[in-house]
């Protein structure tokens, strides 16, 4: 079992998780916001909280809240409080994924030496998953993204065609070189700080994960493996394979 007394977390590096959950699930369905739809009934942020707070080496959790919605976040990460030694915190989030973790990154203490940025959407990720990232971080990695074989065959079309026309196939990738990667991605503060800034400057940018921004700055990243658990909750389907994942552990760990 991870040891999360203050005592344990003293040697590591001071590593902080932001957590972007100001989405609103447009493909999850009409609802409220992602990351407050209900999981095993708790909100699907608090299980995302509390698994970056019982990683070995996390310090403090800053939660990017959607705007209207800080306040009942705020109140509700009070009801659920990380374990002792994390402190936890709650910003207002933005109109992207990147605005959002930038705001989170905004919200940092000065001592903070490494990131976690874990989506509020993969609710059951294992702690030995962040565990893992963070301990390649600690090691001297900039930036270490958990990652996953890609296990359907995946064509390249052109350009997307509207309304389920047919789409030509441009190319069929090697799929052993395809990876299909997840969260946390763990990073050494400042790399991280450098791609959201260079990301401000450059409006042309279309990246969808924070190892994607570093990437740009030609700085190397990592992959680790990731866990199946760790999927992100996107779609209703999956909504229902996490709950069947939850009452498993449930079950088996009794909690
Ligand atoms: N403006 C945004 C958009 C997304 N996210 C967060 O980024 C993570 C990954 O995004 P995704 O799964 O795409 O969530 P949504 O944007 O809510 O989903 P959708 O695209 O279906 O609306 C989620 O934890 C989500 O809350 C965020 O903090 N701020
Ligand atoms: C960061 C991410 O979860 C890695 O797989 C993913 O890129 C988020 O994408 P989304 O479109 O915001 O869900």
């Amino acid at each position: 079992m991870t040891d999360t007394t203050p005592e344990a977390r003293a040697p590591l590096p001071r590593t902080a998780a932001v957590i972007p959950a100001a989405g609103s699930g447009v493909r999850l369905g009409p609802g409220a916001p992602k990351a407050l739809r209900p999981l095993g009934g708790t909100p699907m942020l608090v299980h995302a909280a509390h698994a970056m707070a019982r990683a070995r080496a996390v310090v403090l959790v800053v939660v990017v809240a959607p705007a209207a919605e800080t306040e009942a976040v705020r109140s509700l990460l009070d009801e659920h409080p990380p374990p002792p030694g994390v402190d936890q915190v709650v910003v207002a989030g933005g109109a992207t994924r990147q605005e959002s973790v930038r705001l989170g990154l905004d919200a940092l203490p000065e001592d903070i030496e490494a990131v976690l940025v874990h989506d509020a959407a993969r609710p059951l990720v294992p702690v030995d998953t962040v565990d893992a990232v963070a301990a390649a971080v600690h090691a001297g990695a900039p930036a270490v993204v958990p990652a996953l074989p890609v296990t359907d065959t995946v064509k390249r079309i052109a350009a997307p065609t509207a309304d389920g026309a047919p789409e030509p196939v441009v190319a069929t990738p090697d799929r052993s070189l395809l990876r299909a990667v997840q969260t946390p991605q763990g990073f050494d503060r400042a790399t991280l700080v450098k791609a959201h800034d260079r990301l401000v400057d450059d409006a042309e940018a279309a990246v969808t994960d924070d190892a994607g921004l570093v990437e740009r700055l030609g700085v190397p990243v990592v992959l680790v493996p990731g866990h199946e658990e760790a999927f992100k909750v996107t779609r209703p389907l999956d909504l229902v394979l996490a709950e069947a994942v939850l009452a498993r552990r449930r079950l088996n760990d009794g909690f």
